[in-house]
């Protein structure tokens, strides 16, 4: 540490947005919250109002600044980090949003993509993105947006309208309107960013006739990204780091070896394996992103995304009742017949990665009289563990090596039994870290480089603390049994055969 003063996060993510202020140590001082409202004005729609948004992240980094008692001058940097993929399309004179922003959930985009794919696109995407053609990324959001908003193409071709994502709305906000710029990590999973050229794709474009003119400018994480309006925080705050959730995640793990390897499990699951330099294209189905960029050198990611983990625990409590929280899943799993031989299936909104496929439906098999909330409880944890193993074997697959171990955080992790059934599952130790809030810790580190509250990324894994540690314990016989249930499950809700 070569700085003592502080570090503000701002996390702005699916369900709520927090802000935590950080020491140079990477410690919490203080933090605030609040949930984000969500809009389903149809099924298979998800929209934030971006004004709920910036108003909800102005109040929690004031209230969290408020709690830890500083002022402005105790605070040497902004890192922001995002829900990724999440479009926001606003006027760049007034400031205002055209529509609602579109969630990454929402799957309207999902006619225009089988049309890229029925075309034949579906090759030159993945080689220019990294991506797979999907719904989940933003292109075919903001498509739909100068589609179906009134006079909104006319106003992009002409410059008028901005594009970013939630980053970079809060960051244009927060410096008054004079900066239009996103992070490598954010643009990356836009469809729209060609991740080895580093540049926005003319090609890309001009098949989803999205005009360049609306874009923001890209700059590496570490980037000096310009000063908040003094009036905001009763100084003017430079912003010195931005990476989207997942990356940031990887960042706050500091996963920066090769074949390091981080799993967040909140709403939904994303699994990050650090590549290096290089960045393979999957030949099973998994993202290749960018995990974050710093200076001029950038490092790639293999990403496997599940769409739905604790979201299931959500709906065991509020669905079905079985739950008056979602720690009761760890008494519950306790109590459950370790021989039930229930498999859950969550697959509510399709199956993400490796099997990307949005027709399959959720299910529940192997019940009778016996079962009861707990072997449910058991299963939904467990199925959760097995789309892990999905994912770790389809980055083995594309030649990743066998993970010596597992970085996780995220609101599930606080669930032992969940974590020592992983590490069983798996057959990987997994190790829970000191500080859970990763995501805001790795945006603080990244502000914190340019600002010298943090030496470099070794000043980072200096600071990364496992707080406990789950070594597998699984006979081999038994996980394969449990395994190949799981497989035959899946085999039996899937839509394409
Ligand atoms: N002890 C627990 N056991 C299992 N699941 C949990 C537990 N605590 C929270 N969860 C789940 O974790 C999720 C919240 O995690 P969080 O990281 O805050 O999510 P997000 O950032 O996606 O909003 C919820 O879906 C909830 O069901
Ligand atoms: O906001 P979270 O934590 O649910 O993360 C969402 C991801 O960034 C979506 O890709």
């Amino acid at each position: 540490m070569t700085d003592t003063r502080h570090i503000l996060a701002i996390d702005q993510g699916t369900t709520s947005s927090r802000a935590i202020v950080f020491d140079g140590r990477g410690r919490i001082v203080a933090d605030a919250q609040k949930e984000l409202p969500q809009h389903f004005p149809r099924s298979g729609w998800v929209e934030h109002d971006p004004e709920d948004i910036w108003r909800d992240t102005l109040e929690t980094a004031r209230g969290a600044m408020e709690k830890a008692g500083l002022a402005a001058g105790d605070i040497a940097g902004i890192g922001i980090t995002n829900q990724r993929e999440t479009a926001v399309i606003w006027d760049r004179e007034t400031g205002k949003p055209v529509h609602n922003a579109i969630v990454w959930q929402d799957r309207r985009g999902a006619p225009l993509c089988d049309k890229l794919r029925k075309d034949g696109h579906e090759a030159l995407i993945q080689r220019r993105t990294g991506l797979l053609v999907d719904s989940y990324f933003s292109a075919t959001k903001i498509a739909w947006i100068l589609e179906n908003v009134d006079g909104a193409r006319q106003r992009a071709e002409a410059g008028k309208l901005a594009f970013g994502t939630v980053d970079s709305f809060l960051l244009w906000r927060l410096t008054g309107g004079t900066v239009h710029a996103t992070d490598a990590t954010n643009a990356s999973r836009t469809m729209l960013y060609d991740i080895r050229r580093q540049r926005w794709d003319d090609e890309l474009l001009a098949l989803l006739d999205i005009p360049a003119a609306m874009l923001p400018e890209v700059r590496a994480c570490d980037a000096e990204f310009g000063h908040t309006q003094a009036d905001l925080f009763g100084a003017s705050l430079p912003v010195t780091g931005i990476a989207g959730d997942q990356q940031a995640a990887v960042v706050g793990q500091a996963c920066f070896d090769e074949n390091m390897l981080k799993s967040t499990y909140g709403t939904g699951c994303f699994a990050l394996m650090n590549t290096g330099r290089t960045a393979p294209t999957s030949r099973n189905r998994l993202l290749t992103t960018i995990a974050y960029r710093l200076g001029e050198e950038t490092t790639y990611a293999l990403e496997g995304s599940i769409f739905v983990a604790g979201a299931a625990v959500q709906w065991l409590r509020d669905g079905l009742k079985l739950l008056g929280s979602a720690p009761e899943t760890e008494t519950l799993a306790q109590q459950a017949d370790p021989e039930s031989g229930v498999y859950m299936v969550p697959a509510f909104v399709g199956l993400g990665a490796p099997y990307w496929d949005s027709g399959a439906r959720g299910a529940i098999f192997g019940l009778n009289r016996a079962t009861g909330p707990a072997e449910i409880a058991a299963a939904t944890l467990d199925a959760v563990c097995y789309q892990t193993r999905d994912l770790l074997q389809a980055m083995e697959a594309d030649g990743g090596e066998a993970p010596a171990a597992l970085r996780v955080d995220g609101g599930m992790v606080a669930n032992d039994w969940f974590l020592q059934r992983l590490a069983d599952l798996l057959n990987v130790p997994v190790e829970r870290p000191e500080v859970i809030e990763t995501t805001a810790l790795g945006a603080a580190c990244l502000a914190g480089l340019k600002t010298g509250v943090f030496d470099g990324t070794a000043g980072i894994s200096e600071v990364w603390r496992a707080e406990r540690r789950f070594e597998p314990r699984m006979h081999a016989e038994e996980r394969e049994r449990r395994y190949a249930g799981w497989v035959d499950a899946v085999r039996r809700v899937r839509s394409d055969g």
